[in-house]
């Protein structure tokens, strides 16, 4: 048996190396940049014209004039033009090139035009007013975005605009999400008295959805010869196999010594953690990682978030932090195991505020519905307080 932070470092000591794909920058959205992105050109790439106005010489207000006579218009998308003479002006837009010739532009707010002369009605200017200065933002060649990034709409402005349309993400480990056991139903039938139909393999296909993760599912049943050819055949075709029950005790929990017959060398079986204690977790000589989760509903839900999802972030470099939230309420738990308590987190006033509600222990999955997430209660100590701060796994946003 190892405890929760030993079976952390074990699984994120294993981790996948991820492959680099490509997608349209259409279906980039929420996916893992692959590769560093560079800015192609200055950010912005010229002399940016940012208000509708007037742009002059600078020096010509300094020394007194105010008024300036029109030349021409400068309008976003124009080639840059010249200023012939610089106790004039030229009317620039939003988005134009800066003319040659100007350095500082004037709302049309503060001026009023009179046929072709410009007269400025405000006392006060400052030199460059209202440009947005090339490459103020960033540099030709500057590293825009570093691979790990989760790509949000800010991101995906970026790579459109330095001409990127097939990103390169990294590509997710191929899983397996497999569930076990005889009682379990396809969830088309009518389950006989004895029977369920599977929720787990469900919940474990959403979560990994979540994060543009997609899984192949399988389910086995409990006899021997067969789990061990099914786990046989899958473990050649994926890079990791989520496996939910048949690893506790019973006489027909085979996924143990199923995966060790074929050559998956167990890291840890048991972590002292409720739920989740009959967790194990291996790895093939060819690199394939086995998560096998209890197969109790909470257990496999919790594990999931607790182990499977910080490894496959960091499997794919994304900076995975660790959230924290205050108990609401005081909690006692005796036995001596971390326990993960299923909590509603509440943002007062900007604190996180976790109030318990732990359900009605690993097979109530129903639970799941009314709570936000779990706080992780260390296995040191049984009482712990309200106002004490602890990590906090979310299911939900
Ligand atoms: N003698 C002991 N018995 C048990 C122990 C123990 O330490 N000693 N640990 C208990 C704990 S804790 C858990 S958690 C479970 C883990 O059991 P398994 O991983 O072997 O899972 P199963 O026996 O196959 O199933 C347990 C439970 O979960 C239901 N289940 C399984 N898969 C699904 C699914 N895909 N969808 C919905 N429900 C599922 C299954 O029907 C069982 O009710 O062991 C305890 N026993
Ligand atoms: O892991 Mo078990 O979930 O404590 O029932
Ligand atoms: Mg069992």
């Amino acid at each position: 048996m190892v405890d929760v932070k030993e079976a952390t470092d074990i699984v994120l000591s294993n981790l996948f190396k991820p492959s680099v794909t490509r997608v349209d920058l259409n279906d980039a959205y929420g996916r893992i940049l692959g590769e560093a992105i560079k800015a192609d050109r200055d950010f912005p790439p010229f002399n940016r014209v940012a208000m509708d106005g007037i742009a002059i010489w600078y020096d010509e207000w300094k020394s007194g004039r105010r008024e300036f006579y029109v030349e021409e218009t400068q309008s976003a998308g124009q080639p840059q033009k010249s200023l012939r003479d610089v106790q004039n002006c030229m009317e620039v837009m939003t988005g134009a090139i800066l003319p040659e010739g100007t350095d500082t532009v004037i709302r049309y707010e503060d001026i009023s035009i009179q046929g072709n002369n410009a007269t400025i009605l405000i006392d006060k200017i400052e030199e460059g007013q209202h440009i947005h200065t090339q490459g103020q933002d960033a540099k030709r060649n500057d590293v825009l975005l570093t691979p790990g990034i989760i790509l949000s709409p800010a991101e995906i402005a970026l790579l459109a605009s330095v001409g990127v349309s097939d990103v390169p993400v990294f590509a997710f480990p191929r899983a397996a999400i497999i569930s076990s056991g005889d009682e379990l139903v396809e969830i088309t039938e009518i389950p006989e008295s004895h029977q369920i139909r599977k929720s787990n393999t469900y919940a474990i296909d959403a979560a990994m959805k979540a994060i543009g993760w997609e899984g192949t599912e399988y389910h086995i049943y409990d006899q021997k010869d067969f789990v061990i050819e099914s786990l046989k055949v899958i473990a050649e075709n994926h890079d990791v196999l989520i496996v939910s029950g048949g690893v506790s005790k019973g006489k027909f929990d085979f996924i143990p010594e199923a995966l060790e017959s074929i050559q998956v060398k167990k890291l840890f079986h048991h972590v002292s953690q409720r739920p989740g204690k009959p967790f194990w977790f291996g790895v093939s000589k060819k690199g394939k990682v086995v998560f096998a989760l209890p197969g109790n509903p909470v257990s496999t839900y919790m594990c999931f978030y607790r182990y499977v999802m910080p490894w496959v972030l960091k499997s794919l470099h994304v900076e995975y932090q660790q959230q924290h939230a205050i108990l609401a309420k005081d909690f006692k738990f005796d036995p001596k195991l971390t326990y993960f308590l299923q909590v509603t987190v509440k943002n007062e006033n900007g604190k996180l505020m976790a109030y318990p509600d732990a359900g009605g222990g690993s097979g109530d999955f129903a639970n799941l519905k009314k709570v936000t997430g779990f706080l992780e209660l260390s296995l040191d100590k049984n009482q712990f307080e309200a106002g004490e701060v602890y990590p906090y796994f979310p299911f939900r946003n």
